[in-house]
């Protein structure tokens, strides 16, 4: 369950937040494909709540009403559509499961399929579910749980969202074929959502009954899905994420709290040199990582202070950094601009979501942030997918916040995170030859639109990082993307 099944030399997966299907599969064709992105993680997929008294919030998606794929990003039709252009392209699809609870009570009873439910009575017709399919006693999760109490962070309400028990039979079976289903639809994993709030053993059997990925989507025979639990765990909870890495892999959230704290200049660059477990996170392996999520770069999740597209310089160094370095299964953020933390995406006054316009410079429009289509971003996707599992090698730090290393001899990369320039002749690993920095610039025929890097025979190069400059990262391959 931890291994993505990538396509071979691909590494990186971006969270699509709320885009709709065909739109999805539109992005795999034209964009996600060439450029070797890995995956995609789609919003939740089966029919939630219609929340018009919030202003249909970004959170109705975590409310769900039934197990039917219908929502505000399409329907069934449009979802196997768009898993088969993905994968066509080789661009895997892992959805967000739902299965820890139901909606919560709310004066609205109708989801995004027109099913209807009485939440007050955990009646939900269109599964179906009734009072015998979710947790009793009643109970709702207070602060004070998280610390004292593991059972009732399983078994009472999260945010009063009715709470399914995973421990019987019948709930089981409908979650396993909801999941078994989208996985005959070639999807390649899940994302499962409040994995901290389900019991680690229910979780296992519901794990083990998912069938096979489906070979006639490019998966090999017997590939088990790819699966990633969300566990919020910053240490002293009573829930711990070492009861969750037996099973499957983890949401590493201390990944980003901590690269975010680096990179906005709260811990010097240069203890990053044993980035990895040596800091307390978990095994590489085991990790999913992020420097923002949909939760996160709102400021309701962990973490606190989270860099996200407001902060462009320091997060593109952090993503950068999160690219550059081999620890973990990295995922990009891709979201809709907002202030109100709240709001959904880009709507009509129908509640139909507007679709990412793509402008002539290959930015987003229409209210759509595409970090995925960064230049710097994308680059250092290629980057990630050129070096491969080559070792860290050849550190080198100012003692500050200049750092620099090299990917086995595919990759080098630098940063400048001081307040005044770097400029230093550093041993870059690679091949003598010339590139181009894929940062400031791109490769353009025989020349570079951005600065222009000449190793010489014994490796070494001359390189600046001015503390002025837009961004804070200087980083060659030996790819076609770089190298002259
Ligand atoms: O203030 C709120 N919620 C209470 C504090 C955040 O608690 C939630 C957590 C949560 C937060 C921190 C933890 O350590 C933890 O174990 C769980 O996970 C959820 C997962 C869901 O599928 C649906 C939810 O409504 C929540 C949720 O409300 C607002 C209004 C309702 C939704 N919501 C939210 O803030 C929604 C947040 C949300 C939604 C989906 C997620 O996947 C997620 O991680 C958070
Ligand atoms: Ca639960």
């Amino acid at each position: 369950y931890k291994n993505p099944h990538y396509a071979s030399g691909r590494t990186t997966m971006v969270h699509l937040f709320e885009w709709k299907w065909d739109d999805i599969a539109a992005e795999c064709e034209r964009f996600l494909g060439p450029r070797g992105f890995g995956g995609v993680q789609v919003s939740p997929v089966n029919e939630n709540l219609v929340l018009w008294s919030h202003q249909r919030p970004w959170w109705e998606r975590y409310q769900p009403i039934s197990y039917r794929l219908v929502t505000r990003s399409g329907n069934e039709q449009q979802f196997t559509n768009m898993v088969r252009r993905c994968n066509n392209v080789g661009v895997r699809i892992y959805v967000d499961a739902i299965i820890n609870h139901m909606t919560g009570t709310w004066s609205t009873n109708t989801g995004t399929g027109g099913s209807t439910a009485n939440f007050g009575q955990w009646h939900y017709p269109a599964v179906p579910y009734g009072r015998n399919d979710f947790n009793f006693p009643h109970c709702v999760i207070t602060g004070n749980d998280y610390r004292c109490c593991a059972d009732r962070v399983r078994n009472c309400e999260l945010s009063n969202l009715k709470d399914l028990n995973q421990g019987t039979e019948y709930v089981r079976t409908q979650i396993v074929n909801f999941m078994n289903h989208l996985i005959r639809l070639g999807v390649a994993g899940f994302r499962i959502d409040a994995a901290k709030h389900m019991w680690p053993a229910d979780l296992r059997v519901i794990y083990d009954r998912l069938h096979n990925l489906n070979t006639a989507h490019g998966f090999p025979a017997g590939a088990r899905p790819y699966i990633y639990q969300e566990v919020i765990d910053l240490g002293n909870e009573a829930v711990s994420r070492n009861e969750y890495t037996p099973l499957a892999a983890v949401t590493e959230f201390r990944f980003g709290m901590e690269l975010s704290r680096a990179f906005k200049g709260g811990n010097q660059l240069r203890w990053l040199f044993n980035w990895g477990t040596a800091w307390g996170l978990l095994a590489s392996g085991d990790a999913l990582t992020f420097i923002d999520n949909h939760d996160n770069q709102r400021g309701h999740g962990a973490g606190g202070d989270i860099l996200t597209y407001k902060q462009p310089k320091q997060y593109r160094g952090a993503i950068a950094f999160m690219l550059a370095h081999p620890y973990g299964r990295p995922q990009l953020m891709s979201s809709f601009a907002f202030t109100n933390t709240e709001a959904g995406p880009p709507m009509d006054n129908s509640g139909n979501i507007i679709s990412p316009s793509i402008n002539s410079d290959t930015s987003c429009g229409n209210g759509w942030v595409c970090e995925h289509r960064w230049r710097q971003i994308f680059s250092m996707v290629a980057f990630r997918n050129r070096v491969g599992n080559t070792a860290v090698t050849n550190w080198w730090d100012n003692g500050s916040n200049q750092i620099a290393f090299c990917r086995g001899n595919q990759g080098f990369v630098a940063f400048n995170n001081d307040y005044w320039n770097l400029s230093q002749t550093l041993q870059t690993c690679l091949p003598a030859g010339n590139y181009c920095d894929i940062i400031s610039g791109w490769k353009s025929g025989n020349n570079c639109t951005g600065k222009r890097i000449t190793v010489g025979s014994d490796g070494r190069a001359s390189i600046t990082l001015g503390a002025g400059e837009y961004d804070m990262v200087l980083a060659i391959h030996t790819g076609t993307e770089s190298r002259l």
